[in-house]
């Protein structure tokens, strides 16, 4: 058993590669030898989690999750003096519709002298949340729906067994919804680590995350997708050798912004984050070119390494264009104009009002289609919004899947997606997704989102790097940055883009 870390790369296994496994690991097993582990496993974890609670409720359902609460409650009963520690034990089941190895888990408690009762204790200092794992479905109003948001409402701390019960183990999608006033939570996670638990309400719902795997093979089946790894080392990056000049870091160009002109309405700050960002984050020369009409700043003063340049003058073709390109940060409807040739850049991120471009163009999503089958490496950075529009559905449809959505954008343009929002999922093609394991709500603020592109800019523009590899790492180190954010500060996109580091 042990606790994640953001920083190892951990496979994934939605609930049709869990049973998979859980099948052939079973079938080599004596019967109930998982179910005995799993629930010996949540005792264990619950016992040095919290070892001084006293009333604990074990609130167990129907199916087999429930099983692993039964055996975890004997082991909590058989772990302290009679009369020690109070164990309320609720059962929301069927007796007589049990499955085999929860029916078995239920004689073996009786007869320890674990008792079920009615009702949960008042004031529990620990609950242990056996109602629903991977078999749940969407909750509806019987009175096994009303245990779950009893549960997933407490202000005790929670272990959940498997998942956070009303938790889809595949999408994330959260049933039951975060409680604001919930208490600390921690899930044990069985046989396998579960997509939804990091992604969409998966992190809320979770807390801390821990695996036991049952003594299942590491390799017992393809995975789902990927969780964590990809942070760039804590050491001080490589200098690099004597030789090098400002273009060995590579070039990256940015497209967007907006000078006021005639609409009134300036949007200069994204592009210019994005650029600092590409800066800071190791670019050896970065352009930025403001689109719209009305007069360009000859220099950042903040800045003054930026290189300003007019659109037409960045996007000049000639055997010297610009090897990575990051458009649409800001730009708003000028953007539009300035695609076709941006769509002609070997290593292109699109964000935000690119992205905007694309979704209202068919001319633009043919060009950005062709792209893959030249060689050239698209980047398409969305956040829900801006992915339902290129898919022509809704925020809500992308919310219920966000691998899914993140996997049909790839496949649709043959680009690299970043779809952004809690656990942001990363899609190549012909790779499983992977989902980032850093970064809080503290990101969701206005700006954020340019720091990024710049970031996947700067990482596309270092010599050799695979492509997808480089976007991972930026997404990695952008979520990282908030993760250490000083507590006593307010995290601003102007703030984020001076932490940024060399990835
Ligand atoms: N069989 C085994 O030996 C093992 C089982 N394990 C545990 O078993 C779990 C999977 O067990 P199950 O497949 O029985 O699934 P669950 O225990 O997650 O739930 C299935 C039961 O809940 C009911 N149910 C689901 N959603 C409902 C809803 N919204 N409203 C009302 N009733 C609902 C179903 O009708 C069924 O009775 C795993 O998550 C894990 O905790 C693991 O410990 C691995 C070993």
């Amino acid at each position: 058993m042990r606790a994640l870390r953001a920083d190892q790369l951990e496979p994934l296994h939605d609930t049709a590669g869990t049973r998979a496994i859980e099948q052939a690991l079973a079938a080599t097993l004596p019967p109930h030898t998982l179910m005995a582990r799993a629930g010996e496993a949540v005792a264990r974890l619950a016992l040095a989690w919290r070892p001084h609670a006293r009333r604990l409720w074990v609130a167990c359902g129907p199916g087999n999750n429930g099983g692993d609460g039964l055996v975890a409650a004997r082991h909590l009963l058989q772990a302290a003096p009679p009369g020690w520690r109070e164990i309320v034990v609720t059962h929301d089941a069927h007796l007589e519709r049990l499955p085999a190895d929860a029916a078995w888990a239920l004689r073996e408690a009786l007869a320890a002298g674990v008792t079920v009762q009615s009702a949960p204790p008042d004031s529990p200092d620990l609950v242990i949340d056996a109602l629903l794992g991977i078999g749940a479905r969407a909750l509806g109003r019987d009175p096994l729906a009303a245990r779950v948001r009893e549960v997933r409402g407490q202000r005790a701390p929670v272990l959940c067994v498997d998942l956070p019960s009303g938790l889809n183990a595949d999408s994330g999608v959260d049933c039951a919804g975060a409680s604001p006033d919930a208490g600390p939570r921690q899930t044990l996670s069985l046989l396998t680590l579960k997509p939804g638990l990091f992604t969409a309400g998966g992190r809320d719902a979770a807390g801390a995350v821990w695996l036991h795997d049952l003594g299942a093979p590491p390799d017992g089946a393809p995975p789902a997708a990927w969780w964590g790894g990809h942070l760039p080392s804590q050491a001080a990056p490589a200098v690099g050798p004597h030789a090098a000049h400002k273009g060995s870091h590579g070039d990256v160009g940015v497209l967007g912004g907006q000078l006021p002109g005639a609409t009134g309405v300036g949007m200069a700050g994204a592009a210019v984050l994005a650029a600092r960002a590409a800066l800071h984050a190791g670019a050896g020369r970065v352009y930025l070119a403001l689109v719209g009409n009305g007069p360009a700043p000859s220099h950042d003063p903040l800045s003054p390494e930026l290189m300003h340049r007019l659109p037409a003058v960045l996007l000049g073709a000639d055997e010297h264009a610009l090897p990575v390109l990051v458009a649409g940060c800001g730009g708003g409807e000028a953007i539009r104009e300035w695609m076709p040739q941006a769509l002609v850049c070997p290593r292109l991120v699109i964000d935000a009002d690119g992205l905007n471009a694309l979704a209202r163009d068919p001319t633009l999503q043919r060009l950005a289609q062709r792209r893959a089958a030249r060689g050239w490496l698209t980047v398409l950075t969305p956040h829900p919004l801006e992915a339902a529009r290129l898919l022509g559905t809704s925020t809500a449809e992308v919310m219920a899947d966000r691998l899914g959505a993140a996997r049909q954008l790839t496949e649709r343009f043959g680009a690299v997606t970043v779809l952004k929002g809690s656990g942001t999922v990363v899609t190549e093609p012909g790779g499983a997704p992977w989902i980032n394991a850093t970064g809080d709500a503290r990101l969701a603020t206005a700006g954020t989102g340019d720091v990024l592109a710049g970031m996947i800019g700067a990482a596309l523009a270092r010599p050799h790097e695979h492509g997808a590899d480089a976007v991972r790492r930026a997404v990695a180190a952008h979520g990282a940055l908030a993760d250490h954010w000083p507590a006593d500060h307010t995290l601003t996109a102007g703030r984020l883009v001076r932490a940024v580091r060399p990835l």
